[in-house]
């Protein structure tokens, strides 16, 4: 019979979405077995049949309420999370994107996922980070346009 591995769970493909207004982006407190307690951006699964950009858009729809446009891609990373109270391996497709309506606040959706939304500044980010941008900070990516 083959072999089943219980140990080692599949990789997962997650999009996490750079939401720029002007120098800031919104990031949430995650209240999840992923991550818990550390600072993301909105995102989440990717799921069947799903463009990156639809993935993204309705990702930041369901955690923010916020529409989104402009939404492009800016870089995957491979993130192998073995610290984590289940060890999880995560391929993240990271977008950016500006919210449609610049006076449209965000909204805690899904409050059992997360402690909140808020807008910080790139050069004064909270900690933790979750796992996936911390590893994108620490390697000096600018998710920003070129001014
Ligand atoms: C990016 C990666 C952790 C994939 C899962 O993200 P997530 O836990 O935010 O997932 P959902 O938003 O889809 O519930
Ligand atoms: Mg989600
Ligand atoms: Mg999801
Ligand atoms: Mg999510």
């Amino acid at each position: 019979s083959p072999s089943i591995n219980l140990t080692a769970p599949v990789p997962k493909v997650g999009v996490a979405v750079f939401l720029l207004k002007g120098k800031k982006l919104l990031l949430g407190r995650r209240l999840s077995a992923i991550g818990n307690r550390t600072f993301a951006l909105p995102g989440g699964h990717l799921e069947f049949g799903e463009s990156f950009e639809e993935c993204a858009a309705r990702e930041v729809k369901e955690e923010t309420g916020l529409d989104i446009g402009n939404i492009e891609y800016l870089t995957v990373t491979n993130n192998v999370l073995l610290k984590e109270v289940k060890p999880i391996h995560i391929v993240c497709i990271f977008m950016r994107a500006m919210v449609a309506d610049p006076q449209q606040q965000p909204l805690n959706v899904e409050p059992e996922k997360c402690d909140g939304w808020d807008w910080y500044d790139w050069d004064d980010l909270p900690k933790p980070l979750f796992g996936p941008l911390e590893n994108m900070v620490q390697s000096g990516f600018n998710p920003f346009p070129a001014s």
